[in-house]
């Protein structure tokens, strides 16, 4: 396997006397598909809130092709090639699709004040690529017909992609996706996994992913970590997770 995109270790997030993520270690390659599950308060959204800027961990390192991000605002984890979805899609319901990934660019690329207002060539010339790369997104995502819709009128599993489509409009190296599947039916989900293995080939993309579907877990992942209690109960790949009674035991065995 290739060296680490992500390295995390030692990681702990107390909540008063709570410790929710207690002492997780892990690595991410390039391009890999890594899941992390577990049943419902193992931790696993604290870890991700630690490695995308919108908690400061109480404990541990969380490196960045080999440079130390533990801390950093989700504002700079964005600039250095970190996103992330949510469990609810989080979208500028009022603006139109195509706005949302304007905006997403925007936020991104940060052309400056200055060069905006006087419509300098350099603001120009950023402003076109947003609006091909948004495009380019919208076909990809199969959305172009929505592009002037508000997001908020779109059906669920629309807005979902329309949310994956904001993040992977800023080029990201890693992407973090918070129970993609969620609220998703059948076919939408067929279409989740097509998308996440695509994103992988065609974009080079590594994806870290929470994610309750066991079916959807399995067929996708190269490697799971299993959280319980906010310590990690097991890893491996997806064979030997479903194969590990102690998993069995605290996770498959509750469904
Ligand atoms: N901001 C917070 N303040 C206090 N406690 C918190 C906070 N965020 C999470 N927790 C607690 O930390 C523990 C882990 O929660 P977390 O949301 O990370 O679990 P999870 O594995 O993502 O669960 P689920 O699958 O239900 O989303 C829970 O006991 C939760 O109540």
């Amino acid at each position: 396997m290739s060296a680490a995109l992500l390295r995390v270790q030692g990681l702990c997030m107390r909540f008063g006397g709570l410790l929710a993520v207690d002492d997780i270690a892990f690595d991410v390659a390039a391009h890999e598909v890594f899941a992390i599950i577990g049943p419902n308060g193992a931790g696993k959204t604290t870890v991700f809130n630690c490695l995308s800027g919108f908690y400061k961990p109480s404990h541990g390192t969380v490196a960045l092709g080999g440079h130390e991000v533990a801390g950093l605002s989700s504002h700079v984890m964005a600039q250095k090639g970190v996103v992330r979805t949510f469990q609810n899609a989080r979208l500028f319901k009022r603006l139109t699709v195509l706005e949302n990934l304007l905006v997403a660019q925007h936020r991104h690329l940060q052309t400056g004040l200055l060069p905006g207002l006087l419509k300098l060539r350099s603001y120009r010339a950023a402003e076109r690529d947003a609006l091909v790369a948004a495009a380019q997104w919208l076909d990809f995502m199969d959305l172009r017909s929505y592009a002037n819709r508000p997001a908020g009128q779109l059906a669920y599993g629309h807005q979902r992609k329309l949310e994956i489509a904001r993040c992977m409009v800023t080029r990201p190296r890693l992407l973090l996706l918070d129970e993609p599947a969620a609220g998703l039916n059948p076919r939408e989900k067929d279409g989740l996994r097509q998308l996440i293995a695509q994103l992988r080939t065609e974009f080079g993309v590594a994806i870290l992913l929470i994610e309750h579907d066991m079916s959807l877990v399995m067929g996708i992942s190269d490697r799971i970590l299993v959280m319980d209690h906010g310590k990690s109960i097991a890893m491996g790949v997806p064979e030997a997770i479903c194969a590990n009674p102690v998993v069995i035991k605290a996770y498959l065995g509750e469904e």
